[in-house]
């Protein structure tokens, strides 16, 4: 359940946040495959309420209504179909699995089924009354049973130690598996007892890449609360959400660059190994504070980003947005309320609204840096003492950062005597001119 199945040298996730699965399956073949991602994170492929009141906003996804594969992304064929192009393609398809809780609005689906959340009656799968704990309201992050048992926000909440409610989540994610997905990643997670989410990862049938489908859980731990993000990393890889919390202060000069020498579990971080790092995710690019870097800050980010990217830790996800300025805006969608999916300039960035994060070329030169430098460590680390760093990983690459002015210093890597092929990239930040150098040899 941690490994992710990548194929052959490939590592990153890019998070493909409300695109449809005819777009992700061009996009694996036309710049994903090519440019060596390992993966895309879909969003959920479950039959979702329609929230027109609010003019269809993203979290509309999360309210579940059934387990059918029929959304706005696209239909079961649509999914089956860009599953099998990616997969050639060498990128894998992670399914974000929405599994502890269903709707809290009554209403009908985006297959067409009912939900009536007041009798908590989902004809769709179907689930009734008696699948789910008593309409206690979370309200107590101290208190462990509270944030499991009982509903958030209103969302009708599962009782997963119930065999029947067990066995209709298996059914909805074995479905997944036979249609070719390589793993899930885990919604609210924090949500769900360890034992009863052990049982259902139990009965998961393999990948069809071989071994268990990689399971990366989403468990928002920033400290202070009962539930931790270390209950979890004996099912699978867990989302740390301190990670993109501490690197986004980082490069937003909270703190000096040269401490990041020993960046990893001293930080408070999880072991790498059970660690799905990330900067930004689809929730708090919207209402993570300004703590949380993101697309608004380019420069930042793309620093953040390219130091996640060159670092050894953790399996590395990246975000891929689309514009939004309320917390609630919808994809871009026509008047009928279709997605209306990304168009491509002649440099390869987005249009329509997307902001593609993924085909920003500091971000995916260095999904190829990550790929180049696998299974070598840091080497050659060296820092000004303030705010200026590099180092090297094995004699595969080398990166500088600076947020303290040019960095005008003689380096000593490991590399060997070559030709450089891509030239430095300088990133004027608001204050000083940073330069990092993504230097790579071939
Ligand atoms: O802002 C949102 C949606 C946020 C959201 C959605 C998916 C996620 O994976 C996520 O992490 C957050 N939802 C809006 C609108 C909303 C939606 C449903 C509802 O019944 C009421 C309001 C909102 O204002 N939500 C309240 C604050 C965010 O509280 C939510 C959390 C959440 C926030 C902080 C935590 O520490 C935590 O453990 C859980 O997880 C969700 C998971 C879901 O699967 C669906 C949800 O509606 C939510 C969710 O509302
Ligand atoms: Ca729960």
């Amino acid at each position: 359940q941690w490994d992710a199945h990548f194929d052959q040298g490939r590592s990153t996730i890019v998070h493909l946040f409300e695109w449809k699965w005819d777009d992700i399956a061009q996009e694996c073949e036309s710049y994903l495959g090519p440019k060596g991602f390992g993966g895309v994170q879909i969003s959920p492929p479950s039959e979702n309420l329609v929230v027109s009141s609010s003019n269809r906003p993203w979290w509309e996804r999360y309210q579940v209504v059934s387990y059918k594969l029929t959304t706005r992304s696209g239909d079961e064929s649509a999914l089956k179909s860009m599953i099998d192009r990616c997969n050639a393609a060498g990128v894998r398809i992670y399914a974000d699995a929405v599994i502890n809780h269903m709707t809290g609005m009554g209403g009908s689906g985006t297959a067409g089924s009912s939900a009536d959340s007041d009798n908590k009656n989902y004809p769709g799968v179907p689930f009734g009354s008696g699948d789910f704990h008593s309409s206690c309201t979370v309200n107590n992050y101290q208190d462990a049973s509270n944030v499991r048992n009982c509903e958030l926000v209103g969302l009708k909440d599962l009782d997963q130690s119930k065999d029947y409610v067990r066995q209709k989540i298996v059914e909805y994610l074995n479905h997944l598996v036979d249609l070719g997905v390589a793993g899930f990643r885990v919604d609210a997670a924090k949500h769900m007892w360890p034992a009863d989410l052990a049982a259902i990862y139990g009965g998961l049938k393999d990948s069809k890449f071989g071994g268990k489908p990689f399971i990366y859980q989403e468990v928002i731990d920033l400290g202070g609360e009962a539930v931790k993000k270390t209950e979890y990393t004996q099912l699978g890889n867990v989302l740390d959400f301190e990670y993109g919390s501490r690197l986004g202060g980082m490069f937003q000069n909270r703190d000096k660059l040269t401490y990041l020498k020993n960046w990893g579990t001293e930080w408070g971080l999880l072991d790498g190994l059970a660690a799905t790092c990330f900067i930004d995710n689809h929730d708090n690019q919207r209402d993570g504070g300004d703590g949380i870097l993101t697309y608004k800050k380019s420069k930042q980010y793309k620093m953040a980003i390219a130091f996640m990217l060159a670092h050894p830790y953790g399996t590395a996800r990246i975000m891929s947005s689309y514009d939004f300025n309320d917390k609630d805006q919808p994809p871009p969608q026509d008047s009928q309320g279709n997605i209306i999916g990304a168009g491509f300039n002649q440099d390869g960035t987005c249009t329509n609204g997307w902001i593609c994060e993924h085909r920003w070329r500091e971000i995916a030169n260095m999904v190829a840096f990550r790929n180049i430098a696998l299974g070598t460590e840091i080497t050659k680390w060296w820092s000004n003492g303030d705010n200026q760093i590099a180092f090297g990983r094995g004699d595969k690459g080398f990166v500088a950062f600076t947020q303290g002015g040019d960095l005008n210093q003689g380096l000593e890597t490991m590399l060997p005597d070559g030709t450089l092929v891509e030239n430095n990239v300088c990133i004027h930040s608001d204050n000083v001119a940073n330069l990092y150098n993504n230097l790579l040899y071939s």
